[in-house]
């Protein structure tokens, strides 16, 4: 069995100079086909779900799925996350569900909608750390909003995103407060603003600077060097896959995602886990639609099924790929819970702000 904590999967990415991608599972079918991309190529795994996945497949689906896909790749170490923790009791009860990581944004209050000053975000993600490390868990934090610097919104999946418009100022993350709050909570992994959004409608036009403000993450680097940082919204919402949508009887308006290149520039500087969501959903929606079209007398779930998981097979694998997550798996020899919950304690794994070396 290899369940491993999001901290121990990060400090070897580090360590080794790759990234991770945080695909979102709410089915068997997409926990099957991340694990056999996985498996096909060596990679570990972070697997998370949100609070609609949770409400969606059940607590209990969830982590029985899980343990499923466990037992079935053995050798494949595999971080269970929960995606944008809302407040103390979403991530307490992720973590007796056998999540090995919770992620507690704090950039929102509970109400998943409206942004949250600096304090509160310091002291409840303070709280979910304490709480974690007690049993050897690993938290998320984030520091600034997401949502789009063309418009200023946020987005609303699930009934989570910011409602309203937001500053640039609330868009991006502070450097500054970035050193400050990872010193003040120890979270293990960071979760910074800088244009990014979920869904598949981040950018009107090819990103450049302006609006994907990838500066910001090499900034936040160079002051947090030894800080995991995390991208969202990282979906590149591909063109042969919206047009594969589109040629099926789908409506999507062109659209653009964040480019491959510019997650791999973020690797570079600091990023270890990229969230991607929406690619996943398209390449499986894409290929429903083209079922539905071409074999229009169909109606057995499986055979839409099977291709939309080769489909999402195929594009996880590309990932692994891309972010150098390939090959790694078979490096991992996992650390179990208590022993990282005593690192913990023994203060080990507390954020080495401004040394040029990983915690150990
Ligand atoms: O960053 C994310 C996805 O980015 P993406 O849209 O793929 O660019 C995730 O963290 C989102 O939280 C996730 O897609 C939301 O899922 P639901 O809340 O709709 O289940």
């Amino acid at each position: 069995m290899a369940r491993i904590t999001l901290r121990q999967l990060l400090d070897h990415a580090a360590e080794r100079g790759y990234g991770v991608p945080a695909f979102n599972i709410n089915n068997m079918e997409q926990g099957l086909a991340i694990m056999e991309a996985a498996a096909a190529c060596d990679a570990p795994v972070i697997i998370q779900a949100s609070r609609g996945a949770r409400s969606y497949a059940n607590d209990i689906m969830l982590a029985k799925m899980i343990d499923a896909l466990e037992e079935m790749h053995p050798q494949i170490p595999l971080c269970l996350h929960l995606d944008h923790g809302n407040e103390e009791a979403t991530c307490a009860t992720a973590i007796r569900y056998g999540f090995t990581s919770v992620m507690m944004d704090g950039s929102l209050k509970a109400d998943a909608k409206t942004a949250a000053d600096y304090d509160y975000n310091v002291d409840i993600t303070r709280r979910v750390v304490d709480m974690a490390h007690w049993v050897g868990a690993s938290v998320e934090g984030e520091l600034g909003v997401l949502g789009s610097l063309e418009h200023g919104g946020g987005e609303q999946e699930d009934g989570h995103g910011v409602e309203g418009k937001l500053s640039h100022d609330q868009l991006l993350t502070d450097p500054d407060q970035a050193v400050d709050f990872v010193r003040a909570t120890k979270v293990d992994a960071l979760a910074i603003a800088m244009g990014t959004s979920h869904g598949a409608y981040k950018f009107t036009r090819r990103p450049d600077g302006e609006i994907l403000a990838m500066r910001v993450v090499e900034e936040i680097h160079s002051r947090l060097p030894n800080t995991h940082l995390v991208m969202h919204g990282s979906s590149s919402v591909p063109q042969p896959l919206q047009d594969m949508f589109n040629q099926f009887g789908g409506e999507m308006p062109q659209t653009w995602g964040v480019p491959v290149e510019e997650i791999v520039r973020g690797i570079k500087h600091g990023v270890r886990k990229v969230n991607i969501d929406t690619d996943c959903r398209l390449a499986m929606a894409a290929a429903f639609r083209k079922v539905a079209v071409q074999s229009k007398s169909e109606f057995d779930p499986r055979k839409f099924l099977k291709p939309a998981m080769d489909a999402l097979r195929e594009l996880c694998r590309d990932r692994f790929e891309q972010f150098g997550t390939a090959g790694n798996a078979a490096r991992i020899k996992v650390v179990a819970l208590p022993e990282m919950a005593r690192r913990y304690r023994a203060g080990a794994l507390d954020p080495q702000i401004g040394k040029m070396t990983q915690a150990a």
